[in-house]
């Protein structure tokens, strides 16, 4: 059997070699020729598998090891028989990690207080509700605006709220897929006319994919509110080119890492080798436990002091902190960046952990309820 695989996948080969020739290839340039007598495709999102792809291959079965699935046409997929697995929540425990790091360096560099405040949440799935959770569990007034899952979830469970409110919130974090069709499509959800609704002092946090917030609008709105707005941004319009008017008004701005923990690509590698072992009747897979690398820091220990936010700021940034690739992004965009600039620091990305893999201990119990909130496993 043959598999085609991207090379940015952590342990692809150790964990597909034993039943394949693993051929491991650049995802953004995969050409047809390359596919076509394989048996397996295996991507991640900078491969758009479609009939122009696969047409006239062997391929059986295709795996992203993602959550988005933006970059796949399923209906094709269907229509030719082949089997699709992609990777649901795999790296949601690191987006929220993201979302908690870039508030607390706002936090810690612009003096952003948002445990207070009105928290709003753009999209309920695996990312959105981890999320929610997380300000929940935290004791925050948090909101969540998800048309699908409203219709579907008991009510007064989940305190879901209209788009307008959402957006009213002093921050935004945004977590909906990428879609073009159906009811509610999100490709340019949040253009001029929602953003105007947005207060001065607002904090924006864009981390599902380029394209759902119009990036022209939210310079316009920058703009208007004098740059009294909060930007995080992890996706781009027009990845992976970035609008370098957009990077200005960014206070943090990374190249699409937000799911990147090692441990969140490492489960992705492994969900779609589950899914393989399942559609080639592959016995005794290995558990997640012997494909999941363990965290680097095992253990914090915290003050015994009152617990502010600038705490919970330095506790996270200890495992993650999102500075770091902002920083680094920069660094390579004032030296000068092509198309493969964004690839580049992806593919050379310092993986980090998570915080779920690692322990707090010695605090007051209200402070240790908060970092477990945020993530943490507590002692
Ligand atoms: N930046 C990153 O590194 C990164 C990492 C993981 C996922 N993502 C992106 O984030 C997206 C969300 O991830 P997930 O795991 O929660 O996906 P998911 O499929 O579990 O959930 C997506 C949710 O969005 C909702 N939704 C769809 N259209 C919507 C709309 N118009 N308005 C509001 N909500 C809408 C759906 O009902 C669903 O509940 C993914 O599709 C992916 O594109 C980005
Ligand atoms: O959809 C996802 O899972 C994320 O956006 C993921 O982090 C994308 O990473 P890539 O496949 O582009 O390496």
């Amino acid at each position: 059997m043959k598999i085609i695989a991207d090379e940015n996948m952590p342990n692809v080969a150790t964990l597909f070699s034993p039943f394949a020739d693993v051929e491991l290839v650049n995802g953004r340039t995969l050409s047809k020729e390359q596919v076509k007598d394989a048996d397996a495709l295996l991507v991640r999102s900078v491969t758009k598998v479609n009939k122009a792809l696969l047409e006239g291959s062997s391929v059986r079965f295709v795996g992203s090891a993602t959550i988005g699935v933006d970059h796949i046409d399923t209906e094709y997929l269907a229509e030719q028989g082949i089997a699709f697995t992609s990777a649901p929540g795999c790296n949601a425990e690191a987006v929220a990690d993201y979302v908690f790091s870039a508030l607390g360096y706002l936090s810690l560099s612009k003096s952003l207080s948002w445990l207070g405040k009105k928290i709003g949440v753009i999209g309920y799935g695996n990312v959105g509700k981890t999320v929610y959770d997380r300000f929940l569990a935290l004791g925050c007034n948090v909101c969540v605006y998800d048309p699908f899952k409203e219709q579907e979830i008991a009510s007064g469970t989940v305190n879901f709220a209209s788009l307008e409110t959402v957006l009213g919130c002093a921050v935004v974090s945004l977590h909906a897929p990428l879609t073009t069709t159906g009811k509610y499509p999100t490709q340019g959800m949040i253009g001029a006319e929602l953003l105007s609704g947005v207060q001065a002092g607002t904090t924006i946090i864009s981390a599902g994919r380029g394209g759902v917030i119009d990036e022209v609008a939210l310079r316009g709105r920058h703009h208007a509110l004098q740059g009294a707005l909060n930007i995080v941004l992890d996706v781009w319009q027009g990845e992976p080119l970035i609008d370098a008017s957009t990077l200005a008004i960014a206070d943090i701005a990374t190249p699409h890492i937000a799911g990147y923990s090692k441990q969140g690509r490492e489960k992705g590698t492994w969900m779609v080798y589950q899914a393989f072992c399942r559609f080639f009747d592959i016995p005794n897979p290995l558990d997640l436990e012997k494909a999941i690398t363990a965290g680097r820091i095992r253990s914090i220990g915290i003050e015994k002091g009152p617990l502010t936010e600038e705490m919970l700021s330095r506790s996270m940034h200890a495992i993650y902190d999102v500075a770091r690739d902002d920083a680094r992004l920069r660094g390579k965009y004032r030296a000068g960046s092509d198309r493969s600039t964004f690839d580049w620091l992806r593919k050379h990305y310092v993986e980090r952990d998570e915080f779920n893999t690692c322990f707090v201990s010695n605090g007051k119990q209200a402070d240790l309820k908060a970092l477990r909130a945020i993530g943490f496993r507590v002692e």
